[in-house]
């Protein structure tokens, strides 16, 4: 990474390792995250994110390797003493103390002075524009009314890197979308770096600067979201992503885009170039028409295939159920898939002694 875009997050070996006789949860990833920018850690339940993050945070112990903050290593630092702030699923509010008061809270633990205390809140509540509703109890807030307090609470120990876990799991649809869009905003507004914990494509996709698509502990990826999604590295890549096929050719494993498909009706005795393939579901979506498609000739975890077509195009040549077809693709739309995270031989890591700086802060 270059001056103009240092980095605020290095994470070195990291390993966690809950039982010797079981894999490692994260095993020895290596991880830049630059300053300023939206991280998001995705990948399926189990794959080691929130490990990850509670690793950075200080709230899990690390078994082996070391993460760095704007290049000071924080590894055994406690949680406080880091320069990070963590923000929670369900926002972890105190119910009995209002806005303010949960804002304020952390400060108070620091023995700030009280009109001192309220007063820096009352300014981060303005902020994240809940400065009028700054007496409320959190159980008299809306679900993005008390994210914005949950925000302004993290804040307040003004960090370097804001963690979030899984931040807008606990709210419905129609307003996880509104608030991702929040999140987004502020995450520029403040010019902080967020690390975002997730395990939906689609709010890593709309919200990450930098996508980390794990695996089984491993990263099997990092990317713009438009290069993940455009490239996948790996077969486990473009399945978890979704949107692509994955098709065994003499070039070995490729992916191509649902939208990238070629169909055309297989026409009687004449050799119709293409794979053939029969069709098992029409579904419709408003913009795009997906067909679902059984290939004839594949290995049966092969055999699934869809086809996006665009509306106009589906109206202009309807298909049919049960009809056969020919399915191919572009060479240039055929992603070439790799093998994927290998599990790492064990790395002899010289654990970094911590700096004076961070023994004081540890005595702190
Ligand atoms: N405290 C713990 N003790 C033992 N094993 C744990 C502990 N926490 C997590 N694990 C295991 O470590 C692995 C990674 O867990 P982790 O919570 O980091 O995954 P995740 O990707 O965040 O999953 P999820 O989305 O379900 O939270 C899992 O196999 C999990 O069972």
């Amino acid at each position: 990474m270059d001056a103009a875009n240092p980095t605020a997050i290095e994470i070195v070996a990291l390993t966690k390792r809950y039982s010797v006789d079981i894999a490692p949860a994260v095993d020895q990833i290596d991880l830049r995250i630059a300053s300023g920018s939206y991280c998001c850690l995705l990948g399926p339940s189990g794959c080691g994110k929130s490990t990850t993050l509670r690793m950075i945070a200080g709230h899990e112990s690390v078994t082996q390797g070391d993460v760095l903050l704007e290049n000071r290593n924080i590894t055994r630092l406690p949680a406080a003493a880091r320069g990070t702030a963590m923000m929670f699923q369900s926002f972890a509010l105190f119910p009995h103390l209002s806005a303010l008061d949960n804002v304020a809270f952390s400060l108070k633990m620091k023995g700030v002075a009280k009109a001192e205390r309220q007063r820096r809140a009352g300014a981060l509540l303005e902020r994240v524009a809940m400065g009028h509703l700054a007496q409320r109890k959190p159980a008299e807030l809306s679900g993005g009314q008390q994210q914005r307090v949950a925000l302004a609470r993290a804040l307040i120990t003004e960090p370097r890197v804001l963690l979030l876990d899984e931040p807008l799991s606990a709210l419905d649809p129609f307003l996880r979308v509104q608030m991702r869009a929040e999140l987004r905003r502020w995450q520029k507004e403040l010019g902080l770096t967020f690390i975002h914990v997730t395990h939906s494509q689609e709010e890593a996709m709309a919200l990450a600067d930098t996508m980390v698509v794990m695996n089984h502990g491993l990263i099997e990826q990092v990317g713009s979201p438009h290069s993940v999604y455009n490239h996948p590295a790996s077969e486990f890549v473009a399945r978890f992503m979704g949107g692509h096929n994955v098709l065994a050719t003499p070039e070995g494993l490729v992916a191509v885009r649902h939208d990238h498909m070629q169909i055309a009706l297989a026409a009687e005795g004449a050799a119709t170039p293409g794979l053939p393939a029969q069709i098992t579901d029409i579904e419709y979506q408003g913009t795009f028409v997906l067909l679902g498609l059984m290939l004839a000739d594949a290995p049966p975890a092969m055999q699934s295939v869809s086809v996006m077509l665009p509306e106009a195009r589906y109206l202009a040549q309807p298909f049919e159920l049960e009809q056969m077809v020919r399915l191919s693709w572009a060479p240039e739309h055929a992603r070439v898939l790799g093998p994927g995270a290998q599990r790492p031989a064990p790395r002899a890591t010289v654990p970094a002694k911590p700096r004076r700086d961070e023994l004081a802060a540890m005595a702190a």
